[in-house]
């Protein structure tokens, strides 16, 4: 675990402005004010998070970055309503989820977000094609809707002849793409990932990124997404670097970049 709490800048809140949006722009897809989170280590309480404010435009895609342990898959939990934070209010298009009863933050999640998180989460004993229709079920698409949606998700990402491979038969980057196309399906109004591109050659991590960045300038869907992959800035609308608990426009030491 790392931890530290040198003296930083005070917090401060980071605004876009990004012309080609689709969607509603004057409603920020993200927004937290003053998030807090301390973690309990036996009988210590570790200060991860210090005050973070942050607005995050609809239709942009914007990078989470900084040093390892700095807090930022902890940041990407709270502003997905999967982790709550110890103080602080989180909005996400527009409605309040800080406080919101535990089913109605999971029916607004699985309306709204598509997660892509480390490890993948696939069913290992249903096909690529079949973890993506059971996300679609379970938002409402069935039947022939679901195999046709699950299938163009699946070309999309690239993995057109691995419709019906299970997990078990796919390399990490294969599942990788599986997990980016359940995170697409039923067309989520925002997409939080944590390192999506870490299994990807360069080629495909590039062509995951060009296909976030339609998503978000064709239909307004807004993208956040962790990563150390210095590979995937310029195709970012902003960099937002978590360090110290706070958010910073520019990091002290950017040498994390590099890492992983
Ligand atoms: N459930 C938990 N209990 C205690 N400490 C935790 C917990 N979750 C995270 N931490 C600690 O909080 C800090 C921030 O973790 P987090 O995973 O958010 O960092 P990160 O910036 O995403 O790191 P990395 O880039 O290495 O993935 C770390 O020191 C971690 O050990």
């Amino acid at each position: 675990m790392q931890l530290a709490f040198r003296q930083r800048p005070q917090p401060m809140t980071l605004m876009t402005s990004t012309p080609d949006t689709a969607g509603d722009l004057a409603t920020p897809a993200i927004q937290a004010k003053g998030i807090e989170m301390a973690f309990q280590v036996g009988d210590q309480q570790f200060k991860v998070l210090k005050g973070i404010d942050l607005e995050i435009k609809t239709g942009d895609v914007e990078l989470l970055m900084g040093p390892s342990g700095s807090g930022k898959t902890t940041l990407l939990s709270i502003l997905g309503g999967i982790l709550t934070p110890t103080s602080g209010q989180v909005s996400l298009l527009g409605q309040s989820i800080t406080g919101l009863p535990r089913h109605k933050l999971s029916k607004f999640r699985l309306q709204n977000i598509g997660f892509i998180f480390q490890g993948f989460n696939l069913f290992p004993a249903l096909t690529a094609a079949e973890n993506i229709e059971a996300t679609l079920n379970l938002k409402g698409i069935r039947g022939r809707a679901a195999k046709k949606q699950s299938i163009k998700l699946l070309r999309q990402v690239g993995l057109a002849d691995k419709t019906r491979s299970l997990p078990r038969d796919l390399s990490g980057g294969q599942k990788q793409r599986v997990a980016i196309a359940r995170a697409l399906a039923g067309n989520p109004k925002l997409i939080l990932a944590d390192e999506p591109t870490a299994a990807l050659d360069s080629q495909r991590g590039h062509t995951i990124m060009e296909l976030l960045r339609k998503l978000a300038k064709e239909e307004g869907c807004t993208v956040l997404m962790v990563t150390h992959d210095p590979r995937i800035m310029d195709i970012a609308d902003r960099v937002v670097y978590v360090e110290d608990g706070l958010i910073t426009p520019k990091p002290a030491n950017p040498s994390f970049v590099h890492e992983s």
